[in-house]
């Protein structure tokens, strides 16, 4: 008998070529559309157009879950908040451990599938995840927090392709691909059409000035609102009489003060984290660590302690923000991640 996937089908390339793949290697095959939030554009309505054809197009069955409340809950809403208390938050890496291999999968499950596929870029053997053939793409950072009983029930087949390769892949299929292929690459976060603040302004007012203040406590020019900011951020505030570039090192929400400081004030040698999802059962161990999407991975050696692991890095990293999540590395494979509380 056929081994039966489900397939999370966002209406993009990269899932909708994922089902071709896997139907092509002979699995029988079903898609479910997650509805995460109520964006009222016309986005569900559009990407489930692209779901339909495709599905139509390799003759299979596909689901709508709504998971609109619970996405608000433990998504939207800690985004929200954290911007509030003046922390960076990471709602992908929150969903796809919560909704997309967790509640997703127990959907599949459910349903009687074996497997549960998705687009993402990233590889596992059923026990750990590893970075992706293609760097560019590749999304272990944001799957590092999955539970480990997770892993054996993934499928990643675009894991050893380069994503011009699938829109390539896509663009000589039925005609639906090609139009997915010409539509523009969906946004970094789902839910935010244009920028974060757009989003927060709903909740509070942002544009609250304040005192820009220096490492010593000295008021020395004004910002917009601290919501305004993240860490590391140069621009959108004044400081007086500076002839270089100050970046922003402290959001302080009680006071709406933020303080900044020349690169060097970013310095960050030590990391403390929280919200352990460890692969492996080490207490301490040497490893490299991102310490935000997108950036080097860094020699460091870890101890955990009553639930926090403690990250000593080798070489300085600059700006860190609280709140986003540190990933340890052991080459290619990820051995586990925890959220930033505070560095030094
Ligand atoms: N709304 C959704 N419903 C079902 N599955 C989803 C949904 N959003 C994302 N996914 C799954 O998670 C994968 C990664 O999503 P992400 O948004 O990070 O990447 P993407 O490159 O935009 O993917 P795609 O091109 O398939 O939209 C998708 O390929 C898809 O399998």
């Amino acid at each position: 008998m056929k081994k039966k996937v489900m397939i999370g089908m966002s209406g993009g390339i990269d899932s909708s070529v994922t089902a071709y793949m896997l139907q092509k290697e002979g699995y029988e095959i079903e898609g479910v559309y997650l509805k995460l939030h109520n964006r009222s554009d016309g986005y569900h309505e559009r990407n489930l157009g692209y779901v339909e054809d495709v599905a139509n197009f390799l003759g299979i069955k596909y689901h709508i879950l709504d998971l609109a409340d619970k996405f608000t809950r433990e998504i939207y809403d800690y985004f929200v908040d954290s911007y509030l208390e003046g922390t960076t938050p990471n709602p992908c890496v929150k969903c796809n451990k919560q909704i997309k291999f967790g509640a997703m999968l127990k959907f599949a499950q459910e349903k009687g599938c074996e497997f549960l596929a998705t687009g993402h870029y990233v590889k596992t053997d059923g026990e750990f995840f590893y970075e992706a053939d293609d760097k560019t793409k590749d999304q272990s950072y944001f799957l590092s927090q999955v539970d480990k009983k997770a892993l054996p029930f993934m499928m990643f087949p675009l894991s050893t392709y380069k994503k011009e390769d699938i829109v390539k892949l896509g663009e000589t299929l039925a005609s639906v691909y090609k139009e997915i292929t010409q539509k523009n690459e969906s946004q970094e976060i789902c839910f935010v059409e244009t920028v974060y603040t757009d989003v927060i302004k709903k909740h509070a007012n942002i544009d609250l000035p304040g005192d820009v203040l220096d490492e010593d406590g000295n008021i020395v020019g004004e910002h917009k609102g601290y919501m305004h900011y993240t860490i590391g951020k140069r621009r959108g505030f004044t400081v007086k009489g500076a002839q270089e570039p100050h970046f922003v090192k402290e959001l302080n929400p009680k006071t709406n003060t933020i303080v900044v400081g020349k690169k060097e004030v970013l310095e960050v040698n030590e990391v403390i984290a929280s919200g352990l999802n460890m692969y492996i059962d080490e207490k301490e161990f040497t490893a490299t660590v991102k310490l935000r999407y997108r950036s080097v991975s860094l020699p460091c050696d870890v101890t955990i302690r009553d639930n926090k692991a403690y990250i000593k890095l080798k070489e300085p990293s600059f700006g860190v923000a609280a709140g986003q999540l540190a990933v340890f590395y052991d080459d290619q494979k990820v051995i586990g991640s925890a959220w930033i509380e505070s560095t030094k």
